[in-house]
């Protein structure tokens, strides 16, 4: 024991001395003697004795029987205590004496009344123990299973999570008071779990659990390829207590459309200076990751039908509550630091060693001009990167078309699409707006326009599957290159992660960046029309003047604004309600922090990241979404390709209504298909980017 943990010993025995001969009731409690700087340690903490004064009307006397040691307790002491205030914490009481009816004497409550022995109080936050808590079940588990933890474990798994029988569940801290009640509610739900913990003893503990792999991620080689081995096939849900290194290699084992609960980050929680590792951004968009960030008290109104269903899978045998007690409320710091070093299987609690706790006519030789990844990009894009190549293409057979390009996009997603489905030497990816110059195909007659997802070419020979007719009825005056943008891929991005991410509501306020450009633009302006607070940031003052065009409520240049959070905070002193995000990095790191409690992400776009040799780096972000219960979700508009009819008829009405403005950068010839690529990573486009042929 260490000299504090003796003194500490001593001095306790010389109170409990005094308490024998007093019926003064003294309050044994342990102070933040100084805010914790790292990892804490015993010198942070001061064992006092305080006075009680009799309970008045309405009030009692409670004396703890088990008090618990949290992670939570390390943040709260940065966040909400001063100095030589009592540590925060909850315990299970015993109601000593009592001027108050709602609460006689002998019963038990949970009491959030911090690291005390005793405590005067006068019922306004006490939770009473479940009625008909059965006999030979510990009230410790009220701290645990039965608690908060239970309650934590329960909410992550069906309200952020929804997992469903027969996914795949990975949990890391899995064999700690929330992971373990996580890894058996998931085994009860007919999922297959993989949970991590650190240390042999508790992997073996995690297998009597049931839990289909267990592994020591202290000791294993490669977590990438522990995590892989574990699942092959991927993980559907993540249930993250530990945050950091851990869920950097864990998203990229997601499958497609995962979900992920930010429960805890507790590898960062002793940090003097915040880690930093890659951003998730790019990954949440691939795989279309949700990740929420969220506290049990968010669902307080289900927490008396939700402790009985814990307790009914108690008493049925299907969950299993261990506890680390350490026993004399002395060693309530060494409990907690203990916890911090990973030493307890299950609940962490103190006790008190009192008691107390998506036919040809004619024919002429058509040669197509295509442009070819030659090889691939480096960092930002080069001119030596592609290469313009001539192709001979065949008569179009039956069923089979001969498409001339009328407009081609460029777009951002070709940048971060030409690593992972491109190899060197294929034709750049890519939709145009084509029309139909030859035709064997009833379907698409000469003459019809549709968009083609054929790539950087001229001319294309194709048997129509992949294309997509022009809307009926689109109105003479409006350009066809719209279906490239406004009224095509950006606008129903822009639709769908207003309405189908966000969910954005009238009188919310909304961030947006790389505001000026296709999505963007189109963004703002659908939040407008909902009766939205639209602030936008773009890289330009003459973006900033178009913002300010199409109603933004303000509008900023990122480049030259001195502070990007001050500007936020400027624009929108009381944060965000939402943020669509189309860069990603630095902005996001700061943009967080600016967000309401329960505000909502739409990743849309990692634009600032597109271009990285080596991947950057910055905070971690799962701290902030825990502490403000942010919902985050990579999305692609391909997700909603049944509602694509229905919605550009929406965005056609609303273009033609004048409610929406539709801007468009346009480069003139098709040997400058790279240059117009190339300008708009550089930024040099106001609305969507379109080239002509
Ligand atoms: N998830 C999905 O389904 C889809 C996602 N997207 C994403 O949406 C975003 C916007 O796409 P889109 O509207 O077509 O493109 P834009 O028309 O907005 O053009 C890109 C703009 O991004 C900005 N930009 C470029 N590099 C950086 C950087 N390093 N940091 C910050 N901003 C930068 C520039 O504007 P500025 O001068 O303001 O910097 C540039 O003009 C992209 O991230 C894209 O990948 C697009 C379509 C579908
Ligand atoms: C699957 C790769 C996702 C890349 C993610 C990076 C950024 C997000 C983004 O910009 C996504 C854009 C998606 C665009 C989809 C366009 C399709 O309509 C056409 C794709 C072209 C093709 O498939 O030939």
């Amino acid at each position: 024991a260490s000299v504090s943990e003796l003194t500490a010993y001593t001095l306790i025995e010389e109170i409990e001395k005094c308490c024998l001969e007093q019926t003064m009731v003294q309050a044994k409690t342990w102070i933040l003697k100084k805010h914790f700087d790292g990892f804490p340690e015993a010198s942070n903490f001061e064992l006092k004795v305080e006075e009680l004064s009799e309970p008045k009307d309405g009030e009692m006397l409670l004396e703890s029987v088990f008090l618990s040691v949290d992670p939570y307790m390390r943040l709260l002491s940065s966040f909400g205590m001063k100095n030589g205030s009592v540590m925060d914490g909850t315990q299970v009481a015993k109601v000593i004496q009592s001027k108050n009816p709602a609460f006689p004497i002998g019963s038990h409550v949970i009491a959030p009344c911090g690291w005390r022995t005793h405590t005067v109080c006068n019922g306004a936050d006490l939770i009473p123990i479940i009625p008909d808590w059965p006999q030979g079940i510990s009230l410790s588990l009220a701290l645990g299973t039965i608690g908060m933890p239970g309650l934590t474990a329960l909410y992550g798994i069906e309200e952020v999570l929804g997992l469903q029988r027969g996914e795949t569940l990975l949990l890391n801290a899995a064999a700690g008071a929330v992971g373990s009640v996580v890894g058996q509610i998931a085994k009860i739900k007919g999922c297959k779990v993989v949970g991590s913990a650190g240390s042999d003893a508790k992997v073996a503990f995690l297998k009597e659990l049931g839990f289909d792999h267990a592994f020591n991620y202290k000791t294993v080689g490669s977590l990438e390829k522990e995590l892989k081995q574990a699942s092959p096939e991927g993980y559907d849900c993540y249930f993250d207590n530990v945050g950091g290194f851990f869920s950097s290699v864990a998203l990229q084992q997601m499958k497609n459309l995962g979900r992920i609960a930010v429960c805890g980050s507790i590898s960062v929680y002793n940090d003097t200076t915040p880690q930093t590792g890659p951003y998730p951004y790019l990954t949440m968009i691939f795989k279309q990751l949700k990740m929420e960030g969220f506290m049990e008290n968010r669902w307080k109104h289900k927490h008396p039908e939700s402790l009985k269903r814990l307790m009914g899978w108690l008493k049925e045998g299907k969950l299993r509550c261990p506890e680390h007690i350490t026993k004399g409320f002395e060693n309530m710091p060494a409990a907690f630091m203990g916890m911090l070093k990973g030493e307890n299987i299950g609940k962490a609690i103190s006790q008190p060693r009192l008691l107390l706790c998506g036919k040809s006519t004619t024919r002429t030789m058509v040669q197509a001009k295509t442009w070819i990844l030659k090889k691939h990009f480096d960092g930002f894009p080069e001119h030596s990167n592609f290469e313009l190549k001539v192709e001979e293409l065949p008569e179009p057979k039956d069923g089979e078309v001969l498409l001339e390009a009328v407009f081609l996009s460029v777009d951002p997603y070709m940048r971060p699409f030409s690593r992972a489905r491109m190899k060197e030497g294929d034709v750049m990816i890519g939709t145009q707006v084509a029309k139909v110059i030859q035709s064997n195909s009833p379907t698409f007659p000469v003459g019809t326009h549709a968009v083609a997802r054929c790539g950087w070419r001229t001319h294309t020979v194709c048997d129509g599957s992949g294309l997509i007719p022009i809307m009926p009825d689109w109105p003479r005056d409006i350009s066809l290159s719209l279906a490239l943008g406004a009224i095509g891929m950006p606008g129903l991005t822009a639709l769908y992660g207003i309405e189908e991410v966000l969910g954005l509501q009238r009188g919310e306020t909304l961030l947006v960046n790389a505001a000026a450009g296709a999505v963007g633009s189109v963004v703002g302006q659908i939040a407008k029309i909902k009766g939205c607070k639209v602030v936008g940031s773009a890289g330009s003052d003459a973006k900033v003047a178009f913002l300010k065009e199409l109603g933004f409520d303000h509008a900023f240049n990122y480049k030259t604004v001195v502070s990007l959070e001050e500007e936020l905070k400027k624009a929108s002193p009381e944060g965000y309600d939402c943020y669509f995000d189309n860069v990603g990095g630095l902005f996001s790191s700061v943009a967080l922090q600016q967000m309401k409690n329960l505000g909502r992400i739409a990743v849309c776009g990692s634009i600032s990241l597109y271009n990285d040799t080596t991947p950057q780096t910055g905070p971690y972000p799962y701290l902030t979404m825990i502490f403000k219960q942010l919902k985050m979700e990579g999305f692609l508009q391909s997700r909603w390709e049944h509602k694509h009819p229905e919605s550009l008829k929406r965005l056609m009405e609303w273009l033609k209504e004048g409610k929406l403005q539709s801007r468009e950068h346009i480069t003139k010839g098709f040997e400058n298909m790279p240059a117009a690529f190339m300008g708009i990573l550089k930024g040099e486009n106001i609305g969507k980017a379109v080239v002509t042929v």
